[in-house]
């Protein structure tokens, strides 16, 4: 039976020892099994002790307490080198309700690696591992999903790893950024428009929704949509009909839904920003994305990540510059820490990069306020501050202003709008990708 299983699977007992293989499973791991003698942990981590005794959960003992099936992500040292898997493992009983061992069955986890590894997630830290065990849970199916993270945390490269690990993996990924959406933008863009609907409508052209047909649609930022789009919006979730702009005719597009923003919704939904409804259409799974600095763990390896990808694999950061870097806090997350990088290689000639060639807000910490009331300050007022001194002296553009502060475009935005501010120098306009 286990020869029938299309993933690498076996059947083990309470002891760890493997009971029986399947050849997907032999073909996974450097090392042979020995059915009746190996152990499991043997095989998947090379190790003499169960997975508890080296800081993973061991789903076997979760099966046990609670007598259910458990999934967990788990990192195994495959033929091809250390990769995430997906377990599932499963009870198996006699007909007297007696445990008769437990059926383990893997995935390999394509989008993510503990290691630095070009294209693919990285990270190793424990609240890395939750976020890809919550993607491997709700990537099967076709659930709504609401991704809530901090700006720069990844949430773009988790909805495509949903994407890639779905039934819809082969059809289209199309991005909907509601920042600066207006109703005009709103339903020429994502419903598309007939030939002569409007002044400069020369021939019709087909709408987001429509190009995402059998795909998948991101809306990023979903916090962003005002009050009088959230309608129309909730009734193309609905119904997944829509209409194009001078068309007679309804169209239909089936898609799956994934959604992002860094706002609190539900507070939102409280202060009558975000329509009630329209949370729970949109928020049927939640993956909460940990900050950067929750993380910091994984700071030196996505540090190497980033080495790699400018092709400067060669230079090192000193331990007082890396101790600076997984001191900061990194409001802009991962996007942030990359360009850090970045700048920081193009500061040295040598391969080594010192504490000095790092921007002055990071290797040199702020001191503290004292314990004084008087002394304190909201980090609203800072950071209106520091954009309005920015505005003033910055001499590029929006895009390079993003890049140097490590935040996307569209956050510095959201940001200048919230204090009221404007970059002289700006032309770029922000709307629907
Ligand atoms: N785990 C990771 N490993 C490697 N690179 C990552 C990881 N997470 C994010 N990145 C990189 O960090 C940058 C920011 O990621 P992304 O654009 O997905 O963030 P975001 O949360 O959507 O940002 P925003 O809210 O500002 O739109 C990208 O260059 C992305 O490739």
């Amino acid at each position: 039976m286990i020869a029938a299983i299309d993933k690498p699977a076996i059947f083990i007992g309470p002891d760890y020892r493997i009971l029986a293989v399947n050849q997907a499973y032999q073909d996974t791991y450097s090392l042979s099994v020995q059915a009746g003698s190996s152990r499991c942990h043997q095989i998947s981590h090379g190790s003499e002790q169960p997975c508890d005794k080296h800081g993973e959960d061991c789903p076997m003992q979760v099966c046990q307490q609670t007598g259910r099936s458990t999934r967990v992500v788990h990192v195994h040292e495959t033929g091809k080198g250390r990769q995430y898997c997906n377990i599932l493992m499963r009870p198996v009983k006699d007909e007297a309700g007696m445990t008769l061992g437990f059926l383990e069955v893997l995935d390999k986890v394509e989008f993510a690696s503990s290691e630095v590894k070009d294209n693919k997630m990285i990270g190793n830290s424990q609240s890395f591992r939750q976020m890809l065990n919550s993607i491997n849970r709700c990537a099967v199916s076709d659930i709504s999903v609401l991704l809530q993270g901090e700006t720069g945390t990844g949430k773009e490269l988790v909805a495509r790893a949903i994407h890639d690990a779905s039934h819809r993996a082969g059809r289209p990924f199309v991005i909907i950024e509601c920042t600066g959406l207006n109703e005009s933008l709103f339903e020429s863009e994502l419903f598309g428009y007939e030939k002569g609907a409007f002044t400069g409508a020369t021939s019709s052209k087909k709408g987001l929704i429509e190009v995402a047909h059998g795909g998948t649609v991101f809306f990023d930022e979903i916090g962003d949509v005002p009050l009088n789009l959230q309608v129309k919006l909730l009734r193309l979730l609905e119904t997944r009909s829509f209409r194009a702009v001078g068309g007679l005719h309804p169209k239909q597009s089936d898609f799956r839904l994934v959604c992002a923003t860094h706002k609190d919704l539900l507070e939102m939904v409280e202060a009558g920003q975000f329509r009630q409804d329209l949370f729970y259409r949109i928020a049927g799974f939640t993956v909460r994305l940990p900050p950067l600095r929750e993380r910091a763990e994984d700071i030196p390896l996505l540090v190497q990540q980033f080495l790699e990808s400018v092709g400067q694999r060669h230079k090192q950061f000193t331990p007082a510059a890396m101790g600076a870097i997984c001191q900061h806090n990194f409001p802009g997350n991962i996007r942030e820490l990359k360009s850090l990088v970045e700048q920081a290689c193009l500061m040295t000639e040598e391969d080594g990069i010192h504490l000095e060639d790092l921007p002055t807000h990071v290797s040199r910490r702020l001191p503290s306020p004292s314990a004084t009331d008087n002394d304190w300050t909201t980090l609203e007022k800072v950071e209106g501050e520091y954009l309005s001194r920015a505005c003033q002296t910055f001499p590029g553009t929006l895009d390079e202003l993003a890049q140097r502060m490590g935040v996307s475009p569209r956050t510095l935005y959201r940001k200048l709008q919230k204090h009221g501010l404007k970059l002289a120098r700006e032309k770029n306009r922000i709307g629907v990708q």
